[in-house]
Parts: C-alpha cells; structure tokens; sequence
C-alpha cells in the first residue's frame, strides 16, 4: 500500500503536558498528525521529545491534557492497548534468540495462531528486506541489521502509529545515512503513520514530509520541512533548522530601517525588529562587475573570508559597521573572482528576508 498523508489526523493531542517535580518539561501540546504521514520531531537535548513520544506511545502517563488515537481517547490506556509500537536507539533484542524469534515475539505473547505468525513474520521481514535471515541468532548481525530486526518487531503488530526514538543514533554516519533511506522506502511500503524523534537536523530533514520543532517543552513550530526552512517564525526555529544572518532593525509605518544601512517596506507593527536571511539566498558580486540586478537588496563589504568547499565556496562579507553577512553556494566557477580583504558586494532578493520573533 502506498502511504500517502492526508489532512485526517490520526493523532490528536490536546494541552498536553508533563510535570516532574516542579518543572514542566512537556507542556501544552496542541498538536493534529495527519493519517499516513511521516513527522519528524526535531529540537536540542533535554528539550521534550522523547517525553512527548513516551506519552503517545502510553510509556509516560501525561499530567494535563488528552490524547486521542484514530478517534479514540488512549490518555490513560497501557502501551500494549494502545495501536502503536516504539522503536527505541537501543533495540533490546534478545541476543540468543533468531532473528525469527524476536520478531514473533509479540505475536506469539498475544497467542495467534501459527500459521498467522509465520506469514506476517515473513512480511515483516521482507519489508525490512531481511528475509533469508530468519534463523540467523541476531548477536551475528550487523548494527544496521540489528536496527531492521527491531523496526520489523515492531511494524509486525501492525500499529497505527510507529514511533521511532532515535533509532539511528548509534549507527556509524554512513550506514545511519542508508538506514534513513530504509526507512523511508519502509514507511511507502508498510503505509501507516510514522512519527520520528531526532536531534539532528540533517536526518529530520532527510526523512520527514512534516517537521515539528521543539523548544523548552514547547512546540516552536510544525509544517513542511521546506516551509519551516524557508520561513521560520521564530529566531531559534531559524537558528535551529540551518545557518542564518540575522539583522536588527526599527519599523515605522510599514517601513523598515536595517542598522546594516538598508530599508525596505514590510508592513507590520512599529517598533525593533530581527529578519533573516539564508546565507545561501544571497549572492556576490565582484567589484565592478555591475553589481545587483535591479529590485535586489545589496550591501557593499570587504572579503573576510572565503573558504572553498569543493563545489561550491562560502563566503564572510564584513561591512563598514562591522556586521557580517554570510553568503553560501557561491559556484566553483566564480571563486576565482573573489579573495580575501577584496571589496565585494553580497546581493538578495527583499522576499528572501524573513522577519523572526524573538
Ligand atoms: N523520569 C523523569 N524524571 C525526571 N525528569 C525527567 C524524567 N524523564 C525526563 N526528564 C527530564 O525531562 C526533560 C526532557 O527529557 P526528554 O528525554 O524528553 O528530552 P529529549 O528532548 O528527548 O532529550 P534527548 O535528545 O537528550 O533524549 C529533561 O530535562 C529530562 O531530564
């Protein structure tokens, strides 16, 4: 079956929290996870979301608010009642028992009968595509093959949901970049909804069609991953999800004055204010090679630094007030035309600026 996401959710959570002692490290959750998607939860260490996946798995009880499963409230109902399975970064395999075996486990405890066991054990394993590994005693496996096991005991009950709690993380970078591949073409195969918890922004970007952002507790932001990249509503969001320039300025009526000595029209409230801007959405330009396009923003500087990436060179533009704007994506075929302490000018559309909260 082909996994599509469609806007009926699965998962509700309303004002969701967590309470330890006197510190809410979940709170307030409002969250719809539309049926057949694949979210990502991206935030720092200690920020809530193993917590947050803990409570939609029944693992964590929540101290406030309500949990609903494909219509169903399951706020209070144990895990094993519950129509999700968690996999976690240490798969707790049992080492001694084959491949075949750990996976059957949960069928066998819930008594199906044989013949049941034996076909979905086998289409589990396919999925994972391990099948040809059945008696194979899973301590002579590999780690990645370990992890596969644990996905495959898992998706072998069927769950609405999966949850996956990092479970890439102890792999080596290359085979943890073939395991998000994996999972990826698993979750288009198997269907059902998939909500991942990582810390890392490459592998929330990598796997995803919706990303949740977590802040202290709190959901910062959800959407598309693009939508999230691109506009960023919030300084950590824009800070957390990939490198920005940020730039401080005071608007009044509409206009903005940038203390990087630019203005431009947005509308909004008065006041100061912060935008930002992706470093690759600017360009530069060598002195004298006619500069920016008309309707583009640009800012004149000295090269501080420009490092060659191999295809593509990175470039720190310093400016005559001392701010530094960051330009990234610059062609191998233009890093000829720029050198350390040269004048240069970094140039960008107005739409690229995106004002964050603080
Ligand atoms: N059982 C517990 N008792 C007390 N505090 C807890 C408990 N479980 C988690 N916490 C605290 O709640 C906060 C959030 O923890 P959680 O594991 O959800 O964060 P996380 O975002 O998943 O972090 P990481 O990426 O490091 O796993 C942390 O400060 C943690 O110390």
């Amino acid at each position: 079956m082909n996994a599509t996401a469609t806007d009926d959710p699965i998962l509700r959570l309303a004002g969701v929290g967590r309470r330890y002692g006197q510190t809410d490290v979940v709170k307030d959750i409002e969250l719809a996870i539309p049926r057949g998607s694949f979210t990502s939860i991206l935030g720092p260490s200690g920020c809530g979301k193993s917590t947050l996946l803990r409570m939609i798995g029944g693992l964590t009880l929540p101290t406030s608010g309500s949990i609903e499963i494909d219509g169903e409230d399951v706020t209070y109902l144990p895990p094993q009642k519950r129509p999700t399975n968690t996999v976690f970064q240490s798969h707790g395999l049992f080492a001694h028992m084959s491949v075949r075996e750990n996976v059957a486990f949960g069928l066998s405890l819930a008594r199906r009968p044989r013949s049941e066991i034996d076909d979905r054990v086998s289409d589990a394993l396919k999925l994972v595509r391990l099948d040809g590994f059945e008696n194979r005693p899973v301590d002579r496996l590999s780690g990645g093959q370990q992890q596969r096991v644990a996905l495959a005991r898992a998706l072998v009950m069927r769950p609405k949901i999966l949850l996956l709690d990092e479970p890439l993380s102890a792999l080596d970078l290359k085979l943890r970049q073939a395991m998000q591949e994996e999972l990826r073409a698993i979750h288009q195969d198997a269907g059902g909804t998939f909500i991942f918890v990582t810390h890392d922004q490459a592998e929330a970007f990598a796997l995803g069609d919706r990303l949740i952002v977590m802040n202290e507790g709190r959901i910062e932001q959800a959407g598309p991953p693009g939508d999230v990249y691109a506009r960023p509503r919030s300084l950590f969001v824009a800070d957390f999800v990939g490198d920005a320039n940020f730039f401080t300025g005071m608007r009044s009526n509409g206009r903005i004055d940038l203390d990087i000595g630019i203005c431009l029209d947005l509308p909004g409230p008065d006041g100061s204010l912060q935008l930002m801007l992706r470093p690759e959405a600017a360009r530069l330009h060598a002195a004298g090679d006619g500069g920016p396009e008309d309707g583009r923003l640009g800012v004149e500087g000295k090269i501080k630094e420009i490092v060659d990436l191999g295809p593509f060179a990175h470039c720190i533009l310093e400016l005559d007030g001392g701010y530094r704007i960051e330009i990234a994506g610059i062609p191998r075929t233009m890093v000829d035309a720029f050198a350390a302490g040269n004048r240069a000018t970094a140039s960008w559309p107005e739409a690229a600026m995106v004002e964050v909260a603080p």
